[in-house]
């Protein structure tokens, strides 16, 4: 008895198979990642020599027809896929979303991934939840364990693109983060980095003032670790805090 924990973002889809009744913050039993252009090799892939999951869950931000091939890749297993689709309560979380359902999965299922988490080390002020993919991604959960709302902005890769198809002399290497850089590359790279670090702090400082309270700070993603050591506040790195939401919509936190 295993549960296959899916995670379906622009950039790559993300698996984690578990043993049965495993909670938020377990270990997989086995995982993998694959570009999105690669999924339909899973079955002969990654999943060929899987022990059959007798359950899946996933989120799912790519389109419907990724979902679809997905699933195709699943056929062999006798396993009902499920997604995610956002709602206005779950998992000890209300929505505060105008339209919940319009709600990224994946947004909805780390804010309660986070909730889990921050619940088990006995912590019990507000929450913000910051994913460093494709996008990035920065949410506010209240102390109430209501989620307030939260930030889109595009990932490393999405203004890179952006800078060099807009003008004629933006076409350099990845450079560092600097505090004055002084070559374009540097600046490129810094003002990314320092875009997506200025965006979490102001959500921070909004959500201590609303909270009156120092937010937990969980960071995930694929690129996390390059945004983790220019980001000024305590925060925590958690590599699979989508498949810890989906495992505490799975079994409970
Ligand atoms: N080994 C890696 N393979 C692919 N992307 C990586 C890797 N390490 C870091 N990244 C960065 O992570 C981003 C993708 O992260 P991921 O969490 O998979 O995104 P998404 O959930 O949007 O698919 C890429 O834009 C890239 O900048
Ligand atoms: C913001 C996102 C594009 C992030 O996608 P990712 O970077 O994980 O691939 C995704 O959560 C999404 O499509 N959201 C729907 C719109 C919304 O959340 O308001
Ligand atoms: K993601």
């Amino acid at each position: 008895m295993s549960f296959l924990a899916v995670d379906i973002g622009n950039t790559r889809l993300k698996w984690a198979l578990y043993a049965d009744g495993a909670r938020p913050g377990a270990s997989p039993e086995r995982q993998g990642a694959v570009f999105i252009e690669n999924i339909d090799r899973l079955a002969d892939g990654d999943w060929q020599h899987l022990p059959a999951p007798s359950a899946m869950l996933g989120s799912n931000v790519a389109s419907d027809a990724v979902r679809r091939r997905v699933e195709e890749q699943m056929d062999r297993w006798d396993v009902a896929p499920r997604w995610v689709v956002p709602g206005s309560e779950a998992g000890g979380v209300t929505n505060g979303y105008d339209h919940p359902t319009r709600l990224g999965a994946d947004r909805w299922v780390a804010v309660i991934g986070a909730r889990a988490h921050a619940r088990q080390r006995g912590f019990d002020g507000p929450v913000l939840v910051v994913m460093v993919g494709t996008a990035v991604t920065v949410e506010a959960l209240s102390a109430s364990g209501h989620y307030l709302g939260g930030l889109i902005l595009p990932g490393h890769g999405i203004m890179l693109r952006a800078l060099e198809s807009g003008t004629a002399g933006l076409r350099v290497p990845t450079g560092e983060v600097r505090n004055f850089p002084t070559n374009t590359s540097d600046a490129l790279t810094s003002g990314g980095t320092y875009a997506i670090t200025g965006a979490i702090e102001r959500l921070f400082r909004h959500l201590q003032t609303r909270e009156g309270r120092a937010p937990l700070v969980l960071m995930t993603g694929g690129a996390g670790w390059k945004v983790s050591p220019a980001l000024d506040v305590p925060h925590e790195l958690i590599e699979g805090l989508i498949f810890d939401g989906l495992l505490a919509l799975q079994h409970g936190a």
